[in-house]
């Protein structure tokens, strides 16, 4: 039987210590918008929310900016419930707005390897994007894999090097919900 069962998960958190309490990321997310209206106040782009992960960094982004823009998801994973990344995207949805001539902003709660970012950026030059920007919430200080994104155009904050849930980012799939960024014990990473 599986050992990720709710009551360890319970143990996880609890064994788990805050890296940014909600109070700091809060003031992270009004920087980034700030700046994202300065630069793009004009441009019409296209924010791109990057499942799952980039479900909350993208909803409290996108909600401070008060300029005309479409929102849109794709959903490309490469970790499934692992602690490190497989070198190819899994494309699980693509995009609905065509980015032909626009201006898109991918949304991502983390910058870790780089790879997913990466391709994701790619997949929108390819298909004709003006510019391709990128956002997010951590940028962890991680060695990034080879082809990996290594900067992003707007970073909410520098993490250390650990394996983080919270905001997005799952541990075997829970724990997105957590309203603050926590740090796994490392007794929990199996
Ligand atoms: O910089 P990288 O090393 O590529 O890692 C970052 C990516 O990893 C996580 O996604 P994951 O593949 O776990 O899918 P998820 O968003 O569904 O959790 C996270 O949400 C980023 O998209
Ligand atoms: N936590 C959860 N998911 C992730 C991480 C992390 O630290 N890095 C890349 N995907």
């Amino acid at each position: 039987m599986s050992k990720i069962t709710p009551t360890f998960i319970k143990e996880v958190f609890d064994a788990s210590r805050v890296i940014v309490p909600q109070q700091t990321l809060e003031a992270s997310f009004e920087k980034v918008a700030t700046e994202i209206t300065q630069n793009h106040i004009k441009d019409n782009p296209i924010a791109v929310c990057v499942m799952n992960g980039g479900l909350f960094i993208t909803s409290e982004i996108v909600k401070r900016l008060r300029f005309p823009l479409q929102v849109d998801y794709i959903h490309a994973s490469r970790y499934g419930n692992e602690y490190t990344g497989a070198n190819m995207l899994n494309w699980v949805k693509t995009p609905n707005i065509n980015p032909q001539g626009r201006t898109v902003i991918l949304f991502d709660d983390i910058l870790d390897g780089g790879l997913t970012l990466a391709e994701v950026k790619r997949y929108y030059e390819d298909r004709g994007a003006l510019n391709v920007l990128t956002a997010v919430m951590l940028d962890k200080k991680a060695p990034r894999d080879k082809g990996g994104l290594i900067k992003a155009d707007y970073a909410g904050l520098e993490v250390e090097n650990e394996f983080l849930f919270g905001f997005g980012l799952d541990y075997h799939g829970y724990m997105r919900n957590v309203p603050e960024i926590r740090a796994v014990d490392t007794k929990h990473m199996i």
